[in-house]
């Protein structure tokens, strides 16, 4: 059994108790979400409609299905790639390689979906099972974060992640002792945070959408545009599936019930939540409202990919003629902070374009009810978090020339505001 690291990494999520609250809360939160949209009055606040009994969450299909769909994706996951990148060196100075070929995965899928579709695969029959689905991957999560904290317990030292080997087992369950946990080349992490959940979500979306068009006709104009923002969100994640190796969940956090819980769960049959509200309470919206809503969202995908490519062309080459002119601080470590361009504006302008198109998601479902705007309201919240969680990583990282940056960029996510 791996020793626990040298120097503890300050607990997070409010330690053990925290950690423990949150793997209830975030399951009833989801099951809350669920049963509130497709009531009548659709409130996201107070008590849920009604209590469901285990037999309307327990069902052996739905396990089936979720099961059949992560080996679905797995096998596309083990097709051959059309790159295979290096992820960022690890503490052992090795460096991983990760399979490149996650929008291969989003084209097969939905070809095979259209074939199912023509093949008269009822997929309209699907927000039925909605909550034995979600029951299902929630148990899924749950017993492979257990089987990955049993790997963990075996693993060398220099596998383990920064944060997630406190020695509490409530606290290192939730946050994923291992880092990287894999099975030859297969990563688990890497796999879960782009496809099932991702790709699970379009296609909950879609079946919402032909659930509606059957129910009334033809897909409302809400719907399409749900539809589509979400789609294009998606397709954006899995197109530049190598910057994910970047980001903090995949170099910093282990793999544990939150992430695997959030990849496989939260991110599904929560994210899906305004296409769910729509079927249930359609929405009036007109060709003006629609067009003030699609510039919200191009607005919010502007910056979010000009932030995230930004940063992502400058870390792999500075010199690149995109960026070879941005204005940058030094750091010891001998990497550089920019500090003109997208990141000269918030030192987080990626959120601030993330944060955006939630609200582009969120206003077609008109402004009468609570419920659809979960996603902003959440989303604020986890991205406040986490930028909170990356400040104090990057103050550990780079010291005085972090100080210097926020110096410069006084304002974290939004200018003048925050
Ligand atoms: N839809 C969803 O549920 C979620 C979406 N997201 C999205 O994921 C994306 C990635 O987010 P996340 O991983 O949190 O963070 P970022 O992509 O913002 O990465 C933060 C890292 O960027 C580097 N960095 C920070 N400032 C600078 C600078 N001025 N110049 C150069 N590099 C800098 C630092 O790492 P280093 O210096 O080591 O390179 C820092 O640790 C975001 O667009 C976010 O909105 C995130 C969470 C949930
Ligand atoms: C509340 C809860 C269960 C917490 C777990 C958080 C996860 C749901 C999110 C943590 C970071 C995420 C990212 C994405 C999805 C949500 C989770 C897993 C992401 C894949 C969405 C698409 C983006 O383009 C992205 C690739 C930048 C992003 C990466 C982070």
């Amino acid at each position: 059994m791996a020793p626990p690291q040298g120097p503890r990494a300050p607990l997070e999520f409010g330690g053990p108790l925290g950690a423990a609250a949150l793997m209830l809360l975030l399951p009833a939160t989801m099951f809350h979400l669920l049963l509130a949209a497709r009531s009548g009055p659709a409130r996201l606040l107070g008590p849920p409609p009604y209590l469901p009994g285990l037999e309307m969450l327990w069902s052996p299909w739905a396990l089936f299905l979720c099961l059949a769909w992560l080996g679905l994706q797995a096998a596309l996951y083990l097709l051959p790639a059309r790159k295979v990148a290096e992820g960022q060196e690890l503490k052992d100075k090795r460096r991983l390689l990760y399979p490149i070929n996650g929008f291969q995965a989003l084209v097969l899928t939905a070809l095979l979906v259209g074939l199912g579709v023509l093949a008269r695969l009822p997929l309209g029959a699907l927000p039925e099972m909605l909550l034995p689905l979600a029951f299902s991957a929630t148990l899924i999560a749950f017993v492979g974060s257990l089987l990955l904290y049993l790997k963990a317990l075996v693993a060398p030292a220099s596998a383990l992640a920064p944060g997630g080997n406190s020695g509490n087992p409530v606290y290192d369950f939730f946050l994923g002792r291992e880092l990287n946990p894999r099975i030859c080349s297969f990563d688990f992490k890497y796999f879960c945070e782009l496809r099932p959940g991702l790709i699970g979500w379009v296609l909950i979306n879609l079946a919402l959408l032909m659930q509606e068009a059957e129910l009334r006709g033809s897909p409302s104009l809400a719907m399409w545009l749900v539809n589509g923002f979400q789609l294009l969100y998606v397709g954006d994640a899995l197109w530049h599936e190598e910057a994910v190796l970047t980001t903090m969940d995949i170099i910093h956090d282990g793999f544990g019930f939150m992430l695997a819980f959030g990849d496989l769960a939260w991110v599904p049959f929560t994210y899906s939540l305004q296409a769910q509200f729509l079927l249930y309470h359609p929405q009036p919206l007109g060709l003006p409202g629609a067009s003030v809503i699609c510039l919200i969202n191009a607005v919010g995908y502007y910056i979010f990919r000009g932030a995230n490519s930004q940063k992502n062309t400058f870390r792999k080459n500075p010199s690149d003629p995109r960026v070879a002119d941005l204005e940058t601080i030094p750091t010891a470590t001998g990497r550089q902070l920019l500090v003109s361009g997208w990141w000269g504006m918030v030192r987080h302008p990626n959120y601030l374009g993330d944060l955006i198109m939630a609200l582009a998601w969120s206003l077609p479902c008109g402004v009468s009810h609570l419920l659809p705007y979960f996603y902003l309201l959440y989303f604020t919240a986890l991205l406040v978090h986490r930028e909170a969680r990356d400040e104090q990583q990057c103050l550990q990282k780079y010291g005085l020339a972090w100080h210097e940056y926020c110096r410069r960029v006084p304002y974290r996510i939004m200018p003048y505001v925050y």
